[in-house]
Order: structure tokens, then C-alpha cells, then sequence
């Protein structure tokens, strides 16, 4: 995805149908453990390794036999994080922002984020490898690191230095500053120093 501009469901829905739409969602957890017995790990926010070697969310293109949004992104789950997901139940309110990008090609990203317990959490990333696209389209679920460690460079800055597909690594920075799953300050420095190391 080139680089892309913000714009709200409404303006995404009322496109021209040379747009297509793909949806994605981050699925997190409040996660009390503590990384060798210090470091708090806060919330456990999943995102996935695909097939092309990028990072990813859970969620695809969505088809016009769907019906909605909401519809397409469920079915996306299913095949990705298998029949544990069908127990999700995505709806508007989970909605979190769109962007849009006209390079390589037309392509409106709907964001959503749903709040789960870590036993949900747990059981999705439990059943993913019995789903449908696990070891083609989706390698395996990963864990975010949320914290940084006292060197400034391991933990979320390293995993930010990663390479995201579309604009996922603009929608975990903005989700996990709207949700507040890491202090603003923190997620600021954690951006800037891991832009020196792309
Ligand atoms: O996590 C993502 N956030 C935003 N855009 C993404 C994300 N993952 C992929 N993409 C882009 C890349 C593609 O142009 C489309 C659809 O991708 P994908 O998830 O691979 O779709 P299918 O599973 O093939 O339906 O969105």
C-alpha cells in the first residue's frame, strides 16, 4: 500500500466500485504476566506472520457474496484463525477507522479492534494451526512486545523495524494508542527509534 490517507467508514462505503475493500482486526487481552519476573507485558495484541514474509492482522478482502463488512472480515477469521473465531462476533461497533491508498492498486483497509480475555485469546491462538490457510496464507500468530527494554531498542521498537503489509504498522501504532494498551510517550519514542533502525 502506498501511502495512504485517513478517511471515515461512511466516506470508505460511498467509493466507486473500482475500490476494493479489505478488512483486518487486532485481537488483544489484557496479559498480567511479567517478562523475567520485571517487565510488564500488559496486554497480549496479536498479529500474524504471511506467507509473503510481512506482518500482518487477522482479516482479508472482502467479497461482494458477503453481504458486509463485518461478514467478509468473520469469514476472513475463520479460514485464517479457524472455527474458534466464528464465537468473535465482529460488529460496526468494533470499528475502528479506515484508510485508503490509490498505489499498487486501489484499496480501502477497514480497521477493527475487539477486546477479548486472555482465555479467548488463548484458545484462538490454540486452534489457529487446525484453520484452513495455517502453514499457506497465515505461518503462525505472533504476540506483539509491547514493552521496551532498558536499551531503548528491544521490544516494540525492534518488532516496529519489522516489515508490515499495507498500512498495518500505521493502524497497530494508532490501535494501540487509541485503546491505550501502551502510554503515548512510550509508543512516540518507540516509532522514532525504530525508524532509525528501517
Ligand atoms: O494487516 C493489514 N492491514 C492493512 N492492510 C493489510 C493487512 N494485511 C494485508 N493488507 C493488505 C494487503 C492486500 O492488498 C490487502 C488484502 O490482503 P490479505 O489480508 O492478504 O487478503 P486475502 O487474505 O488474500 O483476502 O490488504
Amino acid at each position: 500500500m502506498g501511502e495512504s490517507r485517513v478517511l471515515s467508514r461512511a466516506e470508505a462505503l460511498q467509493l466507486e466500485p473500482g475500490w476494493r475493500h479489505a478488512c483486518h482486526v487486532l485481537l488483544c487481552a489484557p496479559c498480567p504476566g511479567r517478562l523475567r519476573g520485571r517487565v510488564p507485558l500488559r496486554h497480549a495484541v496479536l498479529m500474524q506472520m504471511r506467507f509473503d514474509g510481512l506482518l500482518g492482522f487477522p482479516g482479508g478482502f472482502v467479497e461482494p457474496r458477503d453481504g458486509s463488512l463485518e461478514a467478509g472480515l468473520s469469514r476472513e477469521l475463520r479460514e485464517e484463525l479457524g472455527p474458534g473465531a466464528a464465537a468473535l462476533s465482529l460488529a460496526e461497533g468494533d470499528y475502528l477507522g479506515a484508510r485508503c491508498a490509490e498505489t499498487p492498486r486501489r484499496l480501502v483497509a477497514h480497521f477493527y479492534a475487539k477486546r477479548l480475555s486472555l482465555e479467548q485469546l488463548r484458545a484462538l491462538e490454540n486452534g489457529a494451526p487446525r484453520a484452513e490457510e495455517h502453514g499457506l496464507e497465515v505461518l503462525g500468530l505472533v504476540r506483539v512486545p509491547l514493552h521496551t527494554l532498558r536499551d531503548g531498542v528491544r521490544g516494540l521498537p525492534t518488532f516496529l523495524s519489522n516489515r508490515f503489509a499495507g498500512c498495518a504498522r500505521e493502524q497497530l501504532l494508532e490501535a494501540l494508542r487509541v485503546l491505550r494498551l501502551v502510554p503515548e510517550a512510550e509508543l512516540r519514542r518507540a516509532d522514532a527509534a525504530s525508524r532509525k533502525r528501517l
